[in-house]
């Protein structure tokens, strides 16, 4: 489903925030993106949306070579993948139920529809009956969730999710990992990037680890050298 090949990123006067990263994520698998801060993981997340584009290298997503995806269908490449930041990125003008509409919005989907599955989202997350708030008027949990059921509320076959539990306790950072972990038995193919080790350990899912800039370890058993 994503498959990366000898892919480098430097930022314009930057180092080398990546470099020669092969990997390739099966559709339906959930992997875990760890490593220090500064490894490259947002970076290597930042890549797949084409947010930041590599500077060598090719991505392939669903066997589609990026390089060769025309500006015009950006749009229609981002629509298919969900991102959730630990910064939450929500528009707090908006209500929460407008935060959550926003992808079917831009996607054009019908009017009727939009109001059916905003609500099916913000139940999944617990936050049905938060729909008329302001984001601010929420804890720093639930606005995460809200973040949440905009990333899935489009049904998008590619999940993204760059510290997702970040600021959050123990026991909500469990219970996130669990909703990602329902997503994914619905099929989505899922990246997550953590510092959490302990969470990532207990949950026991593949783990890309990043060092540097480089892909120490695929998670399949095959180390390669610094
Ligand atoms: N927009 C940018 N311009 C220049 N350098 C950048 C930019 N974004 C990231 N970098 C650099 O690229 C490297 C990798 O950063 P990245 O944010 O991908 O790491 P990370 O593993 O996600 O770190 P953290 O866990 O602290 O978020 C770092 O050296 C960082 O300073």
């Amino acid at each position: 489903m994503i498959r990366l090949q000898g892919v480098g990123k430097r930022y314009p006067g930057g180092k080398e925030a990546l470099s020669n990263i092969s990997l390739h994520i099966n559709r339906g698998e959930l992997v875990f993106v760890t490593g220090h801060s500064g490894a490259g993981k947002s970076t290597l997340l930042r890549l797949i949306p084409l947010l930041e584009r590599p500077t060598r290298g090719q991505i392939f997503i669903a066997s589609m070579s990026l390089a060769r995806l025309p500006r015009r269908r950006i749009p229609l490449l981002r629509r298919g993948i969900g991102m959730i930041f630990q910064d939450h990125r929500l528009l707090y003008d908006r209500l929460v139920f407008d935060n959550v509409a926003l992808p079917l919005i831009i996607a054009g989907t019908p009017y009727r529809e939009i109001g059916r599955r905003v609500r099916a989202a913000l139940d999944k997350v617990g936050l049905l009956d938060k729909e008329r708030h302001y984001p601010v008027t929420l804890s720093s949990g639930e606005q995460q969730r809200v973040g949440i059921a905009r990333a899935v509320v489009a049904r998008p076959p590619i999940l993204l999710a760059d510290e997702p539990t970040g600021n959050l306790d123990p026991a909500l950072s469990g219970e996130i990992m669990r909703l990602f972990e329902q997503f994914n038995e619905l099929g989505a193919t899922m990246m997550i990037a953590s510092h959490d080790v302990t969470l990532i350990n207990r949950l026991g899912h593949r783990r890309l680890t990043l060092a540097d800039g480089k892909l120490i370890d695929d998670g399949l058993g095959q180390r390669q050298e610094i």
